[in-house]
This record gives C-alpha cells, sequence and structure tokens, in this order.
C-alpha cells in the first residue's frame, strides 16, 4: 500500500470538472459524511460556484483553477484569496484541460502555484504526457519540463507544500487508465526527480494519479509505492463508486 512504509496520508481528489447541479452537491456531502475514513484525505473540487453550498466542517474542498492575479480588473477570474475565504484547503493547477482549452503554458501554471501557496492554499499541480510523446518515448522528459518550472518559480523552499497529480492525457476521460506499472514508472521518476531539488520535499510530497480511474481499478493503481491518491473526474460525479476509490485508498 502507498503509505505503508512511509508517512505520506492519501488523498483522493474529485474532480467534478464542469459537472453538477445544487443537488449533486447534497447527495455528495451526505455520502461523504455517511463514511468513516480515517486514513484519507477526501478533497472536494465541484465547480467554484457549488463551493459555498458544501456546509461539512469536515469536509475538504478544492478549486479547478484560480487566477494568476490577486485582485482587481480581471473579469471572471477567481483570486486563491477569494477560494481561501470560503474555506478551501487546495485549488488544481495545470490540468490539462486548462493546458489545452486556455493554452495555459508550464510558467503560467508555475506562477498559478505560487499564488495559490500565498494564499495558505495547496495547489494540486497536474503534469502529464499526451499519446505522442509517450509513443515517442519521451515521457520522463517532458514531465520534467513541467515540474521545473514550478520548482524554480516557487523555490525549493516550498516544493514539499505541493501535491503533484500524475495525469497521462491519454489516460483522461478515455476508460484506458494507465496500467500500475505504467503509473508506478511516472510517480518514481517524479519523486526522485522532487528529490534532486530537496530531498526531504521528494520523500513527503503526495503524488496522485489520475486518468480513468474507477471503483475496479483503484485499488491497484494505490498499491503502487509511489502512489499516494488518485484525482478522479467521472467516477468522482456518482456516489457509490466515488466512495468505494475512497475505501481503496484508505
Ligand atoms: O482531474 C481528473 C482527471 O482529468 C481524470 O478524469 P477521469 O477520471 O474522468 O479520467
Amino acid at each position: 500500500m502507498a503509505n505503508a512504509n512511509n508517512n505520506r496520508r492519501p488523498i483522493v481528489a474529485g474532480n467534478w470538472k464542469m459537472n453538477g447541479n445544487l443537488a449533486l452537491v447534497k447527495t455528495m456531502q451526505q455520502s461523504i459524511s455517511s463514511i468513516e475514513l480515517d486514513n484519507v484525505d477526501i478533497v472536494v473540487c465541484p465547480p467554484a460556484v457549488y463551493i459555498n453550498a458544501f456546509d461539512a466542517p469536515d469536509l475538504l474542498t478544492g478549486a479547478q483553477d484560480i487566477s494568476l492575479f490577486e485582485a482587481g480588473a480581471h473579469t471572471g477570474d477567481i483570486s486563491a484569496g477569494m477560494f481561501a475565504e470560503l474555506g478551501c484547503q487546495f485549488v488544481i493547477v495545470g490540468h490539462s484541460e486548462r493546458r489545452t482549452d486556455h493554452s495555459e503554458s508550464n510558467e503560467l501554471v508555475a506562477k498559478k502555484a505560487s499564488a495559490a501557496l500565498e494564499q495558505g492554499l495547496t495547489p494540486i499541480v497536474c503534469v502529464g504526457e499526451p499519446l505522442q510523446v509517450r509513443e515517442a518515448g519521451q515521457v520522463f522528459d517532458y514531465v520534467a519540463e513541467q515540474l521545473d518550472a514550478v520548482i524554480s518559480t516557487i523555490g525549493v523552499e516550498r516544493l514539499s507544500e505541493l501535491v503533484i497529480a500524475y495525469e497521462p492525457v491519454w489516460a483522461i476521460g478515455t476508460g484506458q487508465s494507465a496500467t500500475p506499472e505504467q503509473a508506478q514508472d511516472v510517480h518514481r521518476f517524479i519523486r526522485e526527480h522532487l528529490a534532486k531539488a530537496d530531498s526531504e520535499a521528494g520523500m513527503r510530497i503526495r503524488i496522485l494519479y489520475g486518468g480513468s480511474v474507477n471503483a475496479r481499478n483503484a485499488s491497484a493503481l494505490f498499491a503502487q509505492a509511489d502512489v499516494d491518491g488518485g484525482l478522479i473526474g467521472g467516477a468522482s460525479l456518482k456516489q457509490d463508486e466515488f466512495l468505494a476509490i475512497c475505501q481503496s485508498a484508505n
């Protein structure tokens, strides 16, 4: 099990993406509150407009993105400080859908991670390769470049405050998850790469796997030595499925 030989507490984060409604907020809140899982952090990242509708003190919430800016004339943006004021603890930055839909560069993602830390939010920094990069055998170089932008922007002294999510783009929403071995290979690489910058951070940082995780494949993925939980998309919208995944990580 991922945390059997280390002190990393697993996280299961549900990224609702642009899905859900107030009814789902109620349903998920009730079902998450109804289970007692002492050894996993369960985080829900609904669309921003629904964050405040969650009314459960024990529930951890996260934003799906933040503005680069703190405040001011930036129509449509929401700042890290605003999410922090709502009680959010986490924010996803650099999800591949934002990198694609909004042309977010490694540098922009790194600045968002920095903005999150400044306001006391834990950034869940997403990295991961598209299929053609994997087929070209360049996964490690690609992921290293994504990580290096963050390391150089936030500085090694804050590195251990991050959570990393490895999400191979070809596995997102496709039903074709990485195999546990493929996930572990990249997770180990990420941990070793971070450890080169700061050995303590390399050991402490939680690295989540994301990409077609479901109730059937979660246990095998989470059993890998460097997999500390998951970032769950589609399955986070189905209460039974999501709870089963949380149980697998517990
Ligand atoms: O943030 C979540 C990921 O993009 C995974 O999505 P998925 O579980 O629907 O493949």
